[in-house]
C-alpha cells in the first residue's frame, strides 16, 4: 500500500482546487443547492486532509463528454491550478475515466471526483473487517468501468487523494483480477454479515432494547456516544467518522439496560456506488426499537439535512419508528435562534457537552422505553403468573386486595402486549387492560 494522507510529506500535499459544474438536470433535483453542494465538497476535502486553495464554478447545460467542463473554463482552470501553485483538481460530480484522462493530460495534476473522496475518506476510517471489505468492493466497483487498456491510468484512477485506495499491485492487474476480487470479497462480506444478524439476533433474545444514533454527517452521533456512555469511540472534527457498526451498553437511571448504536452519517446525493457501503450502520437504525435523531442546530442547512435523514429513513422503512429529535449543538447558537427550535412533541434541544443535557436525554429515553406504569389485578394463588409479572416489567407497588394482588408495573408499550398475550395464555383467561397510568387493569 502507498500511504495514506496522514503520512505524505509535506511537499506531497494534496493542495487542490475545487471544481463544481452546475447543469440544468442538477437544477431540477429537488435538494440541490450548489452552494451548499460546493461547501460540502470542501469539508469533505479537507477531512480527507487536503488543503483547499480555490473553488471554480460552471453554469453549463450538459457535462462536456471530454472536458466535463467547456473547453474554456478548463483553460480558466489551467491558470488558476498554476497560478495557486495547486497539484490536485477535485470535482464536485463524477467523472468517466475519459474525463479523468482528457483533464489529467490536460492539466497536468492529479485528477480525483466527489466519489473518489468519500472512497478515501472511508477508506482511512473503515476498521472493522466489514467496513474494510465494503470499502474495498466500493473502491473496485468504481474502478473497474473506469479501466482503460491493459492496466494503464490504474494507480491514478484508484489511487485516491492519498492513495488509500486497493494498492497498486493490486491495480496493476487486469479486469479479470478485479473481478475475480470482487467476488472474493462479496463472499467474504456474506460470511461477516451472518455472523452480525447472529450476534444481533442474540441481543435481540434478551429482550435489550435497541436505540440508533442516526443523523446527518459531523451532527455530533458519536460524541453523543461517547458521552453518554464513555466509551472510547472515535470522533473526530471530520465528516465521517464513524463507519462501522459501534455499539455501547447503557444503563438508564432507573436500571433498564439498552444498547445504543452509532450509525454512519448521512450525506446528500451519496455516490451510488457507496451505498453498499453505508448499509451495515444504516441497518442497525431499521432493526433498532427506538431512533434518537441528532440534528446539527448550528448549521444553515439544518432543515435540509434533517429532510435528508427523514427521506434515507423513510427508504430503509423505519420512518414509522419511535424517534426522539435532539437540536445538538445549541451552545453555538444565540438564545433567540435556540428559542425558535421546537420543543414540542418529540424534539430536545441539547448540547453534547453539557452534563445536565445529557441526563435530559436519559430521562427522554427512560420514559419512551419504559412506558407507563398500570395495574394489574392478579389472583394470589397464580403465582407462576406473578413471578412472569416481575420478570417482564418493573414493579413498582404491590398489595394484597382480598385473594388478589394488585400490582402497579412499569412496561413498555410492547412488552405490555407481550405481557397481555403470556398472561392470556396462561389459562385462556382475558386480560383486561386499560391504556392510562393509574387506571386499573384486571386479570379475571
Ligand atoms: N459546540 C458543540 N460541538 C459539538 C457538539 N456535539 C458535537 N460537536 C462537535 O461536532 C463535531 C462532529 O461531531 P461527531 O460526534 O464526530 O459527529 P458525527 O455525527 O458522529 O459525525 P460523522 O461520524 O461524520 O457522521 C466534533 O468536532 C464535535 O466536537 C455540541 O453539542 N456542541
Amino acid at each position: 500500500m502507498k500511504p495514506s494522507v496522514h503520512e505524505v510529506t509535506p511537499d506531497q500535499q494534496a493542495r487542490a482546487v475545487l471544481v463544481s459544474l452546475v447543469t440544468q438536470s442538477l437544477k431540477r433535483e429537488e435538494n440541490y443547492d450548489p452552494d451548499y453542494s460546493l461547501a460540502e465538497l470542501i469539508r469533505l476535502a479537507e477531512t480527507a486532509g487536503v488543503e483547499v486553495l480555490g473553488t471554480l464554478s460552471q453554469n453549463k447545460e450538459y457535462a462536456d463528454s471530454k472536458w466535463f467542463i467547456g473547453k474554456g473554463k478548463a483553460q480558466e482552470l489551467k491558470d488558476e491550478l498554476e497560478a495557486l501553485g495547486a497539484n490536485t483538481a477535485i470535482f464536485d460530480q463524477e467523472l468517466s475515466g475519459a474525463q479523468v484522462r482528457n483533464l489529467e493530460q490536460f492539466l497536468d495534476v492529479k485528477i480525483i471526483d466527489r466519489t473518489q473522496l468519500i472512497l478515501d475518506i472511508f477508506a482511512g476510517r473503515a476498521k472493522t473487517r466489514e467496513g474494510i471489505i465494503q470499502v474495498e468492493l466500493a473502491q473496485l466497483s468504481y474502478l473497474l468501468p473506469r479501466l482503460s487498456g491493459q492496466g494503464k491510468n490504474l494507480s491514478r484512477l484508484g489511487g485516491g487523494i492519498g492513495t488509500r485506495g486497493p494498492g497498486e499491485t493490486k491495480l496493476e492487474t487486469d479486469r479479470r483480477h478485479i473481478r475475480d476480487r470482487i467476488s472474493e470479497l462479496k463472499r467474504q462480506l456474506q460470511e461477516v454479515v451472518r455472523h452480525r444478524v447472529l450476534h444481533r439476533e442474540r441481543r435481540k433474545k434478551t429482550g435489550v432494547f435497541q436505540v440508533a444514533l442516526v443523523g446527518y454527517t459531523n451532527a455530533g452521533k458519536s460524541t453523543l456516544l461517547r458521552q453518554l456512555t464513555q466509551a472510547d469511540v472515535y470522533v473526530e472534527n471530520q465528516l465521517f467518522a464513524t463507519l462501522d457498526p459501534t455499539s455501547r451498553a447503557l444503563k438508564l437511571p432507573g436500571g433498564m439496560e439498552i444498547v445504543l448504536t452509532d450509525t454512519v452519517g448521512f450525506i446528500q446525493n451519496l455516490p451510488h456506488d457507496l451505498v453498499a457501503a453505508f448499509r451495515a450502520t444504516l441497518e442497525e437504525a431499521n432493526e433498532a426499537d427506538f431512533i434518537l435523531h441528532v440534528v446539527d442546530s448550528s448549521t444553515e442547512m439544518m432543515e435540509v439535512q434533517m429532510h435528508v435523514v427523514d427521506e434515507v429513513l423513510e427508504e430503509l422503512g423505519a420512518h414509522g419508528k419511535e424517534r426522539l429529535t435532539l437540536f445538538n449543538k445549541t451552545d453555538l447558537l444565540p438564545p433567540k435562534q435556540r428559542e425558535m427550535l421546537t420543543t414540542e412533541g418529540e424534539f430536545l434541544r441539547i448540547s453534547a457537552y453539557s452534563e445536565q443535557d445529557l441526563g435530559r436525554i436519559l430521562d427522554a429515553l427512560e420514559r419512551h422505553l419504559m412506558g407507563d406504569s398500570r395495574t394489574f389485578r392478579i389472583p394470589a394463588e397464580k403465582g407462576d403468573v406473578i413471578s412472569l409479572v416481575y420478570r417482564v416489567g418493573e414493579v413498582l407497588e404491590n398489595e394484597v386486595d382480598g385473594g388478589d394482588m394488585l400490582f402497579k408495573v412499569r412496561v413498555n408499550n410492547k412488552e405490555y402486549d407481550k405481557l397481555g398475550y403470556l398472561l392470556a395464555a396462561y389459562d385462556s383467561a382475558q386480560l383486561i387492560h386499560g391504556e392510562n397510568e393509574g387506571e386499573t387493569s384486571e386479570y379475571v
